[in-house]
């Protein structure tokens, strides 16, 4: 469903040159849950905004349901982010005026659907991650997981094949970031593909593959990452496929 081949991009910064993506290779399949882990400043975000259509690669093909997005135009890819895919952010990233209802609506009014509609299909996003009897509820009249189950049920409004999740724990206690996850998992059940974009290896390793990024670098698991004495910021090394 997602396949790059070769992505490279690097930023100037004066007179240095910084490469955030090396020759960055990966597929992607139809249901599939991954998540990309690595320590700040190793490209995850470079990577996040190449794969969300956000940024284009200096060179490399990134081909998503077969279509080549690293040639789009600005038009085309903006048009491929609304119905492709769905983001998910750390802060939440909703708008305090607006219930619950009214935020998931937001992404389907851009799509130009009929308010009852938008409505009747916000609704079943926000029973689908549980938050029914939500509906009128402001975004400060929520916990931190419920916001954030706002926000997935924003992500999901539009049905795109393909849920971006940059962090979606990051801001949530323990018990809570669980429930995200659990949640995570079940809508990866029902057939979307879901990216987790994260630092903690905790929470990478609830996802069906990692991804470790190092350097602009990616190295996918092998299948023995997770025997603790091996875990270590630096030992990226280890973690290379053989
Ligand atoms: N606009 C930019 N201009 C110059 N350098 C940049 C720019 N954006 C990122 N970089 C550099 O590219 C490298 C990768 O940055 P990136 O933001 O992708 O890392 P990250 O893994 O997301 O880090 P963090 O977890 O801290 O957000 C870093 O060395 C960073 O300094």
């Amino acid at each position: 469903m997602i396949e790059i081949k070769n992505m490279k991009k690097s930023y100037e910064l004066g007179d240095e040159i910084v490469h955030a993506l090396q020759d960055v290779s990966l597929q992607i399949y139809e249901g599939d849950f991954l998540s990309i882990i690595g320590p700040s400043g190793s490209g995850k975000s470079t990577f996040m905004n190449m794969l969300g259509c956000l940024d284009i690669p200096d060179s490399g093909e990134y081909l998503l349901d077969g279509k080549n997005v690293a040639t789009m135009k600005d038009i085309e890819l903006a048009m491929v982010r609304n119905v492709k895919i769905g983001f998910i952010f750390q802060h939440f990233n909703l708008l305090n005026k607006l219930t619950a209802l009214e935020n998931v609506e937001l992404p389907l009014v851009y799509r130009g659907l009929g308010a009852k509609e938008r409505r009747e299909k916000a609704a079943a996003c926000l029973d689908l991650v549980g938050l029914n009897g939500r509906y009128q509820h402001l975004p400060t009249q929520l916990s931190g997981g419920q916001q954030q189950r706002v926000a997935i049920a924003r992500a999901l409004a539009g049905n795109p094949s393909v849920l971006l999740a940059d962090e979606p724990t990051g801001a949530l206690d323990s018990k809570t970031s669980n429930e995200v996850l659990q949640l995570l998992k079940e809508l990866n059940e029902k057939g979307h593909v879901i990216i987790l974009i994260t630092h903690d290896l905790e929470v990478a390793k609830q996802a069906k593959r990692v991804i470790r990024i190092h350097d602009g670098k990616v190295f996918e698991n092998g299948g023995d990452w997770f025997e603790p004495a091996r875990i270590d910021q630096d030992g990226v090394k280890e973690y290379q496929r053989q």
